[in-house]
């Protein structure tokens, strides 16, 4: 029989390393160490810190002790803290996680974009527990152990850490988990579950089962109870539809000036508070005037057009998912306000698009995570007065500062939103203006 060389599986060899210094915390909340083999990323360790680790891979590394803590550590009140993916930076004292979102974009603009902010202005602050008002939360269901578990990831992990609380869900969600934990592996429908959200609209808790099929008669019934005895509404997306399986008040979230209706697979900003906070500072930066034409771009269901077009100027808003700006029209014919709203992937050219060949005096954009590298170079070449630019990462909005400043921009004000408070995630906002 023939033979085959095998080679002899590797077995990573961990190698610990003792009172060691963290001079810092990255754009993911992990301590920096220096080590005499280049730089680690700790999770949990804090700068000032000397501290244990075994190292894990070319840049990642465990905490094993801290030897000397931090004048900013605090004790993380989550029970799931150490298993749980969502929140990662408890164990920092508040006000410090503000000063190093603010000190992480500072950076980053700096060493990406070579741009200073004019003014940084103090961050935009809510409540830092139950503040969340959307959640989705990951189940999975072993048949053969008739085992259901429902919770977040754990950290870099598909592993499914099981809660039955959550601290920065707001307290209308977070008293579902616990009942939908014993409800669901009832179901029937347990098995074809895809995963659960939890939202919180202005006027009604929306629990929305992703499935692959409508739930049976039996199941109905089921949630129908659950529905009444603790006043929620259920809807659940499947592949052939997107309805509450009964009553359902309209679903909105407030923003300034007005109510915006949606559907509970739109996007909503994640903070109860401050996505309202936030829309008014960008009318103030702005500075609206009838006279204005302004182009929103990234414009979901309307937080920031509708108060615009309130205002009294003339809004285009674009907007990628066709769903979204049906509710946006629907929600400009109902505000009787002046705005046009288009369904456009801002990351193709433009050159097809007849709003894009208007003038606008002012640009508000809100990307995604990515950014808007396509869209910020057809902005800067129309050289609107002023852009407020949003965003939720820092590395991708350096790299759009840069080709502002490039464009003859200088960024005047910055402002980190505290929309998600116990985590690494970072929202900032910034106003820029021709020079
Ligand atoms: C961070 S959300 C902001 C939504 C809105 N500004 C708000 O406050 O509710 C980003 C939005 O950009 C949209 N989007 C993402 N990529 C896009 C693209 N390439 N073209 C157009 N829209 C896009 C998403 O659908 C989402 O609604």
């Amino acid at each position: 029989m023939a033979q085959f060389y095998k080679p002899q599986a590797r077995t990573a060899k961990l190698q610990r390393l003792t009172d060691q210094q963290v001079v810092g915390l990255d754009h993911q909340g992990r301590g920096v160490v220096r080590t005499a083999k280049g730089v680690k990323f700790v999770p949990g360790a804090l700068p000032d810190e000397r501290v244990t680790i075994t190292v894990q891979g070319k840049h990642d590394a465990q905490l094993e002790r801290i030897q000397t803590v931090s004048e900013q550590r605090v004790t993380p009140p989550c029970a799931f803290y150490e298993q749980c993916g969502g929140c990662d930076l408890q164990h920092l004292a508040l006000a410090a996680q503000r000063a190093h979102k603010q000190k992480v974009v500072t950076e980053m603009l700096a060493k990406f974009a070579q741009v200073e902010a004019l003014q940084w202005l103090e961050p935009l602050a809510g409540d830092a527990w139950h503040y969340r008002r959307r959640a989705r939360l990951a189940v999975h269901y072993d048949a053969k152990r008739q085992q259901f578990k429902m919770g977040f990831r754990a950290p870099k992990s598909k592993r499914i850490t099981v809660i039955d609380a959550c601290l920065v869900l707001a307290e209308s969600l977070n008293k579902l988990i616990a009942p939908l934990q014993h409800l669901l592996p009832q179901l029937e429908l347990v098995k074809q579950l895809g995963h659960v959200e939890l939202i919180e609209f202005e006027h009604q808790v929306v629990v929305l089962l992703r499935l692959r099929e409508w739930p049976t008669a039996s199941d109905q019934n089921h949630l129908e109870q659950f529905s009444k005895t603790y006043n929620v509404a259920i809807w659940c997306d499947s592949e052939q539809q997107l309805a509450p399986l009964s009553t359902s008040e309209p679903l909105s979230y407030h923003t300034v000036g007005l109510s915006i209706h949606c559907s509970p697979t739109n996007f909503i900003q994640a903070h109860r508070q401050l996505s309202e906070i936030m829309v008014e500072q960008a009318l103030t930066w702005l500075d609206i005037q009838p006279s204005d034409k302004v182009l929103e771009l990234y414009a979901g269901s309307g937080n920031f057009s509708l108060p615009m077009a309130l205002a009294g100027a003339q809004v285009t808003a674009i907007e990628g998912v066709a769903s979204m700006v049906d509710q946006l029209k629907a929600n400009a014919h109902r505000a009787q306000v002046n705005l046009a709203a288009f369904c456009t992937d801002l990351e193709q050219s433009w050159s097809s698009q007849a709003w894009s060949n208007e003038q606008y005096t002012k640009v508000l954009l809100d990307p995604a995570r990515a950014g808007a590298p396509h869209a910020i170079q057809e902005v800067a070449t129309r050289q609107p007065q002023r852009i407020v630019y949003v965003s939720c990462a820092p590395d991708t909005l350096a790299r759009d500062a840069k080709v502002l400043k490039e464009s003859g921009y200088q960024l005047k004000q910055a402002q980190v939103v505290d929309m998600f408070p116990q985590t690494h995630h970072i929202e900032v906002m910034t106003l820029f203006e021709r020079e």
